[in-house]
């Protein structure tokens, strides 16, 4: 049987900028290879300034590396229009949710994911994507919320929205940003419930979780690369990579992992 081709495949990239401080460039990654195939579930995983957005805006086909090559959905970066490629990617950042203003209902948000529009432009859906709307709203548990104005749903229940929103087109690739930053124990928990159903309810989609917390990933999490100072310290399987050893290195601090139920929990090491 023929394997399925990735849906995202990097191979020795690397990414500089011009420090004018030092008076030369300053790599934010070297030589990442990173593949990721349909219905895998990564963790993006390091420290501050570790280089996890500036990958996120490659993988998102935002952002060309300075070398290497990348293919995003079977397209290499540097010979199509990344504009179309964006269509077929999800995402979820803190400042999607920041644009979305006024008497917008919730139900109205998600609409949006369907032209992938800030506006929403109801001339341009049909019924299919009203009751995936409303499907999706359910699933995640928001069903109640669909007339209520965005801004004024809490945090937990905004990125349960912003997560239907990205749902709406199907995208074969999913980047959540930080998407339990903020949020209390119940809004992640719900949220990462949320995260957790993409597995079973979209098979094909591979989704990306950028955090600085393994507390923050959800059950469905496959694989995980750790990055520190721009360097892929490790990627591959979650149980391989997810360990104290391994992440200790990447945050440059003693620390221990254990699984529960699923999920993982990470400590400073002198604190056990
Ligand atoms: N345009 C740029 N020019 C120069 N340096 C940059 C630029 N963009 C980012 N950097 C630097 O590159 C490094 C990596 O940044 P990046 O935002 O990718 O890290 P991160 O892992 O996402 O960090 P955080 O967890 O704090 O969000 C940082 O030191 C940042 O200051």
């Amino acid at each position: 049987m023929l394997a399925m081709s990735p849906t995202l495949s990097l191979t020795a990239v690397s990414l500089w900028r011009w420090d004018a401080e030092r008076g030369r460039e300053r790599h934010l990654l070297r030589d990442v290879d990173w593949t990721v195939r349909p219905g895998e579930h990564w963790a993006l995983l390091g420290a501050n300034g570790a280089g996890k957005t500036t990958l996120m805006n490659i993988a998102g086909a935002v952002a060309h590396p300075s070398d290497g090559t990348v293919d995003v959905l079977g397209q290499r970066l540097g010979r199509v229009d990344l504009r179309e490629l964006r269509e077929r990617i999800g995402l979820v950042e803190a400042r999607t949710g920041r644009a979305f203003r006024g008497r917008m209902t919730a139900a109205d948000v998600v609409l949006t994911g369907a032209t992938g529009s800030i506006a929403l432009q109801r001339h341009r859906l049909d019924s299919d994507d009203c009751a995936r709307a409303a499907a999706l709203l359910a699933r995640f548990g928001c069903a109640a919320l669909a007339d209520r104005p965005y801004d004024a749903c809490s945090q937990g229940e905004r990125q349960r929205v912003l997560l239907a929103r990205a749902l709406m087109r199907r995208p074969s690739l999913l980047l959540l940003d930080e998407p339990a930053t903020g949020l209390d124990l119940p809004g992640r928990e719900a949220l990462l419930a949320a995260v957790a159903t993409i597995a079973e309810q979209e098979p094909e989609t591979a989704t990306v979780t950028v955090t600085h917390h393994v507390e923050e990933l959800p059950s469905s999490t496959t694989h995980a690369l750790l990055l520190r100072d721009g360097v892929a310290i490790a990627a591959g399987p979650a149980h391989e990579t997810i360990r104290g050893d391994l992440l200790s290195a990447c945050f440059g601090t003693p620390v221990r992992v254990d699984r529960v139920g699923g999920r993982w929990l990470a400590r400073a090491e002198a604190a056990w």
